[in-house]
């Protein structure tokens, strides 16, 4: 069997999320760190290549984008798929709209949808509208973003800021009418020339009727969501196997760690369920590492006599409060604030494995990209779901290692303890 599906990914964690979201729909996928050299790995069904692109600058992120849709194009894929944060999480410069432009420039088409929905994690999209929860995008913890605060919930608005093409909208009342009734859609909107189509989703059937119309696009802009109703559109050309499953892992064993340098109001839930429980934490103030305190060295020294502990795995944390990260942003500015971090977070991740961590929990999607980028992976194994939208995943390149790269509002409330028992 040949590649079928080549993926860019505007974050590591979001990667993640879709390279498990395929294996659980029955496609052999490898994730790829940044734009790979050499020819793709044998035997896979989708290629991610994981990029750090989501905060960068637009003209940065496409043409990181472009690269890797060159090689996935040079490795033979037939369809493409940009993945995005199932939140839209972008600016009004970009990166979404810049980098949707650019591939379909690249791959000449004129039609692409945008579909961030992910229902199982209650993404869910309604007449054009992103809900969270219950709640509008806007009135969401995501208003609150360190990088990308999402304050309109309207996404034909959202993305129309971000590109010159023409975004329309297919509502759920021809969604809810099924594949044929989509493709019809897509055929007229085309004619009116809209060129990027908003999808609304509220639930997995919804999915499974999109993916179903998309089988003929060579570009889908997506969550991880619209990824779930591809791997049928393969199987009914005959391209791919019913069982090719591959979420088997070869788990490397040594102690266990976490870091969590996500702030959003999930991470923040299971941070606070993680030391109320009476487990060790150990915090990094990013005020304190401004003004040149040691606190990698610390954090390592603090966490090396409990790497053998009974009572649970060392969490290393910068995870803080809104309140609490507008106060240190308004002191350092955002993006300082944000690499600081980063920065020692994955020089403590670095310092953990060097001393015999081989299994650890990242939260955090910028975060994900530092650690991972600091610890020399240059590609990851997707094996088993711990909750929605992230697998456990062991490495290629660097020291062998089993990472669970946790996206910033996934998760139960529960996840830096139970994730473990997903790997026995
Ligand atoms: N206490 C803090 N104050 C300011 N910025 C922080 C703090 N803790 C983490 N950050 C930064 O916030 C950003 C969080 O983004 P990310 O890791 O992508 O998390 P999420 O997945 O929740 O979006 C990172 O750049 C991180 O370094
Ligand atoms: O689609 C999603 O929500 C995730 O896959 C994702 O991209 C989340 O990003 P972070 O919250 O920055 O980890």
């Amino acid at each position: 069997m040949t590649l079928l599906l080549g993926c860019i990914a505007d974050d590591f964690t979001g990667a993640t999320d879709l390279a498990g979201m395929l294996v659980r729909a029955g496609m052999r996928t490898v994730q790829m760190i940044g734009v790979p050299v050499g020819p793709p790995p044998q035997d896979v069904d989708a290629i991610v290549i994981a990029l750090k692109s989501r905060t960068t600058l637009p003209q940065e992120a496409v043409q990181e984008s472009l690269s890797a849709l060159s090689w996935l194009h040079d490795a033979g894929c037939r369809q493409f798929y940009f993945k995005y944060c199932s939140t839209f999480d972008s600016t009004d410069q970009g990166n979404i709209g810049p980098v949707t432009d650019a591939l379909m420039n690249a791959l000449g088409t004129d039609f692409t949808i945008a579909c961030p929905a992910f229902p199982e994690n209650k993404r869910t999209v309604f007449k054009g509208y992103l809900f969270v929860g219950d709640e509008l995008l806007s009135e969401s913890g995501m208003r609150n973003h360190p990088l990308t605060p999402m304050t309109d919930p309207n996404l034909m608005r959202v993305l129309q800021r971000q590109t010159s093409r023409k975004v329309g909208l297919i509502d759920h009342d021809v969604v809810a009418r099924g594949g044929a009734a989509i493709t019809a859609r897509i055929a007229s909107m085309k004619s009116e020339g809209v060129q990027i189509a908003i999808v609304d989703a509220v639930s997995n059937d919804d999915l499974m009727c999109i993916g179903e119309a998309l089988a003929d696009l060579p570009l889908v802009t997506a969550g991880s969501g619209i990824a779930l109703g591809l791997p049928q559109n393969f199987r009914r050309a005959g391209l791919l196997d019913d069982g090719a499953v591959a979420d088997k892992l070869d788990v490397p064993q040594g102690a266990r760690a976490v870091i969590s340098g996500s702030c959003s109001v999930a991470t923040n839930a299971q941070v606070a369920h993680f030391i109320a429980s009476g487990r060790p934490g150990f915090a990094i103030d990013p005020l304190r590492l401004a003004d040149g305190e040691d606190l990698i060295g610390k954090a390592l020294a603090w966490a090396e006599p409990r790497l053998a502990n009974a009572d649970g795995p060392p969490l290393i944390y910068a995870t803080a409060a809104p309140e609490a990260v507008k106060t240190v942003q308004a002191r350092l500015g955002v993006e300082r604030a944000g690499h600081l971090v980063e920065e020692a977070l994955a020089a403590i991740a670095c310092g953990l494995v060097e001393r015999g961590v081989r299994q650890m929990l990242v939260a955090g999607g910028e975060t994900s990209g530092a650690v991972v980028k600091a610890l020399g992976v240059t590609g990851l194994h997707i094996g088993p779901q711990i909750d929605p939208g992230v697998p456990w995943t062991t490495t290629l390149g660097g020291k062998p290692l089993a990472l669970a790269l946790k996206s910033g509002n996934f998760g139960s409330v529960d996840f830096f303890t139970k994730a473990w028992s997903v790997l026995q």
